[in-house]
C-alpha cells in the first residue's frame, strides 16, 4: 500500500530508516491530477531506484495567474489509487503551510536560462519551482529525480540549479508521453472543450513539418512563420512564442548547427499548450 505523509518530519524519518539499509531513494515531483505522463515517470524511478516517492504540491509560489491556480485540476483519491497500482512506497502530499511556513522568506532564483520562453511570458514561475523543487530535494533526501520532457525548459532550469548549489541528487530526464493523436499528455488538457480538444493535435503536427522543412532547408524563421500561420488559422492564439533554441542553454538558434530544440507554447480556449521537439 502507498503510504500518504504530509508531514516533512515524518517523511525525513522514514527515509532514514531506508537508507539506514543502503536504499537508493527515487522522487518524481508533480502537482497531481495524474496521467500517463507521469505515470512513465513513476516507471522510470520504480525500475532505477529501490524505494519510490511521489510528491504532489499544486505549488502557489510557481503560478503567475490566480484562476490558473485557482482552477488547476485536483483528485487526490484518483492519484492515490494509481500510486498504488504502480507500486509508490509514499506519497508525500503536503499542505501550503507545511512548505511555507510562517515566516518563509527564500527564494532559488537560476539567472540565464529562467529567462526567455516560460520564463518571460510566466514572470517569476521558474523562481517558484527552483524554490519548491530545492525544498522537495531537501525534503525527501532521495538519490534521483525524474523530471519530463515535455517540460524542456524546466529540466534545464533544475540541472543548472542542482549543478550551481551541489545538490547530491541526479536529474533524470524522461520522454514526453502523447495521446495516439499527438497531443501531449497534460494536466491541463481536461479543461479543453470537445471542440478544442479535436484541434490541440495540430500543434505537434505543425512542429514536425516545420522540422522536417528546417531539415531539408527551409529558413528557421520562414518554418516557423508557416506553422504559426496554419496554427492561428485553425484557432490557435494568442501565441507566446514558437522558437528554435539550443537544446541545453535556450539560446536563439536560426539553423542546425547546435543541438537544436523546437518550443512552442500557445493559447487554445482557455488553456495554454506547452510543447516542445527534438530538431
Ligand atoms: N506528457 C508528459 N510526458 C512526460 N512527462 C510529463 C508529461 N506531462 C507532465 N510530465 C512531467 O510530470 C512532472 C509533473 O508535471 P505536472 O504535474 O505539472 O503535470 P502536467 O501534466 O505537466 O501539468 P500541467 O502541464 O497542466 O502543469 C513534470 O516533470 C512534467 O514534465
Ligand atoms: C516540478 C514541479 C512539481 C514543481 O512544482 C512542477 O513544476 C511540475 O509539476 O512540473
Ligand atoms: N508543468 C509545469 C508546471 C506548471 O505549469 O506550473
Amino acid at each position: 500500500m502507498t503510504q500518504v505523509i504530509r508531514s516533512s518530519a515524518e517523511l525525513r524519518e522514514k527515509v532514514a530508516t531506508w537508507k539506514r539499509s543502503g536504499m537508493l531513494v527515487g522522487v518524481v515531483p508533480t502537482m497531481g491530477a495524474l496521467h500517463d505522463g507521469h505515470m512513465s515517470l513513476v516507471r522510470a524511478a520504480r525500475k532505477q531506484s529501490d524505494r519510490v516517492i511521489v510528491t504532489i504540491f499544486v505549488n502557489p509560489m510557481q503560478f503567475n495567474n490566480p484562476e490558473d491556480l485557482e482552477k488547476y485540476p485536483r483528485d487526490e483519491t484518483h492519484d492515490l489509487a494509481l500510486l498504488d497500482e504502480e507500486g509508490v512506497d509514499v506519497l508525500f502530499a503536503p499542505g501550503v503551510a507545511e512548505v511555507y511556513p510562517a515566516g518563509f522568506a527564500t527564494k532559488v532564483s537560476v539567472s540565464g536560462i529562467s529567462e526567455p520562453l516560460e520564463g518571460a511570458f510566466r514572470p517569476g514561475h521558474f523562481d517558484g519551482v527552483a524554490t519548491v523543487v530545492t525544498k522537495l530535494f531537501g525534503m525527501t533526501q532521495a538519490g534521483r529525480a525524474f523530471f519530463g520532457e515535455k517540460d524542456w525548459q524546466q529540466l534545464q532550469v533544475v540541472r543548472r540549479m542542482v549543478e550551481d548549489l551541489n545538490i547530491p541528487i541526479r536529474i533524470i530526464g524522461c520522454p514526453t508521453i502523447r495521446e495516439d493523436d499527438g497531443l501531449a499528455m497534460s494536466s491541463r488538457n481536461v479543461r479543453l472543450s470537445t471542440e478544442e480538444r479535436a484541434s490541440a493535435p495540430r500543434l505537434h503536427a505543425e512542429m514536425q513539418i516545420a522540422a522536417a522543412a528546417i531539415r531539408a532547408g527551409t529558413p528557421v524563421a520562414e518554418a516557423l512563420a508557416t506553422a504559426k500561420a496554419a496554427l492561428s488559422a485553425a484557432g490557435f492564439g494568442p501565441w507566446d512564442y514558437l522558437e528554435l533554441r539550443n537544446a541545453e542553454t535556450l539560446q536563439p538558434l536560426d539553423g542546425l548547427s547546435e543541438p537544436a530544440r523546437m518550443l512552442a507554447a500557445v493559447g487554445l480556449g482557455e488553456v495554454r499548450l506547452i510543447d516542445n521537439i527534438a530538431v
